[in-house]
């Protein structure tokens, strides 16, 4: 058994993560200061919060009024350095990004107001006619469950292309997404076993962007309630968002209600969202928001029985985009010849990982393939052109 490396770090160590809070967010924040109507205090202290962050001042205590304000005092001292709360620019990645959107819905009164900051941003993407062709495309697939499946999961996971804090990854797009740019394809492994006759009959989304990705993930979920075959319970699907709103485009309950509103809209999408609603209605669709999502808490430290995932009832959990790739396999680097089981044997349950590749964060490619992709092209990692189905089947 490898030992798991250390996670990345903002110190320099790793160039995304360092640019990633000393330029791409810091930006990210003044884009939401533009696109929303905040006072004038509101505003000065998101502007504080960018520079502090391209300065590599040291992080300022979260406030202890939030639902989740003990994780993240905890989080705090945990990261000390020396006695001293750590510096922006030299702290571990996935802690500082997690808590970076804490402190806009902290800041920006989120929990006082339930204005999601990134509505803005969502109601554009949503309006998108790419969006709508793309869900008549997926809703246009016929064949045999396995050809269907087949299709939907590679659907699913290039709309995780489309996320809002990542316009290089959005410009690859979902159409013409071809199976070249797929370096792992699981979909053998997971789709016999999905179809197959068992007693558990549970499948956990560990959802990820709303807009796009957001319509992919619940014509996937559609498909799975009417494929996977009941057991002496219904088939369940379970969507496990985000608590309040984070990473620009996550998913938060309201943006699946408008989604099926919007669907129901349209003619070609209307029947789907007719049998969503009903599903929901029967508890076959059960939507999970749990504010443990929004922490910088890797998967192993996750009370993941808190949301019912238990290894008896669940066939599958299945984890969208590369921040919950990040949180399951450990925000690092693994050595090449580590397989993508192994970095997630915590895990006691089928897993599946969805992610369209956003940062240097990797499991389970070979040495030759990572040796090829990087003398095509050294960012290969975080630009959102590859994509991996991995599953510790
Ligand atoms: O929506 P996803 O797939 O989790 O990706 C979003 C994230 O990808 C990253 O660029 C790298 O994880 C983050 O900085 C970014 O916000």
């Amino acid at each position: 058994m490898t030992d798991r490396p250390s996670p990345f770090y903002t110190d320099g160590s790793n160039d995304f993560a360092y640019n990633t809070i000393s330029s791409r967010v810091p930006k990210i924040v003044l884009d939401v200061i533009d696109r929303n109507h905040f006072s004038p205090r509101i505003t000065d202290e998101l502007k504080r919060l960018a520079d502090d962050m391209a300065h590599n001042r040291p992080i300022e205590p979260p406030s202890s009024t939030t639902p989740d304000a003990d994780h993240w005092q905890a989080a705090y001292q945990a990261h000390f350095k020396n006695g001293q709360p750590p510096t922006w620019l030299d702290t571990v990645w996935f802690y500082a990004e997690t808590l970076l959107y804490h402190f806009i819905i902290e800041k920006t009164r989120y929990y006082e107001t339930g204005i999601d900051p990134y509505k803005p941003f969502k109601e554009e993407e949503i309006a998108s006619e790419a969006l709508w062709k793309l869900l008549d495309t997926g809703i246009g697939i016929e064949g045999e469950p396995e050809e269907k499946l087949h299709d939907v999961l590679a659907l699913a996971l290039w709309g995780n292309r489309i996320d809002l804090s990542m316009a290089v990854s959005m410009s690859h797009g979902v159409h013409g997404a071809n199976d070249d740019d797929l370096l792992i394809d699981d979909r053998k492994k997971l789709i016999p076993h999905l179809l197959s006759a068992q007693a558990s009959n549970q499948i956990h989304i560990v959802m990820d962007n709303a807009g796009t990705e957001l319509t992919m993930d619940l014509l996937l979920a559609d498909l799975l309630l009417q494929s996977v075959p009941s057991a002496t319970q219904p088939t369940q699907v379970w969507l496990h968002i985000k608590h309040h709103p984070t990473f620009i485009s996550d998913t938060v309950p309201a943006d699946i209600w408008q989604l099926l509103d919007e669907m129901e809209k349209r003619a070609s999408s209307r029947e789907l969202a007719q049998r969503l609603r009903q599903a929901w209605a029967q508890e076959r669709l059960i939507i999970v928001p749990h504010i443990m999502w929004n922490s910088s808490s890797f998967a192993w430290e996750l009370p993941l029985q808190n949301v019912h995932i238990h290894p008896e009832a669940t066939r599958l959990v299945i984890t969208k985009g590369d921040m919950n790739y990040r949180r399951f396999t450990g925000d690092t680097s693994w050595p090449a010849d580590v397989p993508f089981k192994e970095a997630v044997g915590y895990m006691d349950v089928p897993l599946a990982a969805l992610r369209a590749m956003k940062c240097d964060a990797l499991v389970g490619i070979d040495q030759q393939t990572r040796d090829a992709l990087q003398a095509n092209n050294p960012e290969w990692r975080s630009i959102g052109k590859y994509g991996l189905i991995q599953s510790n089947l």
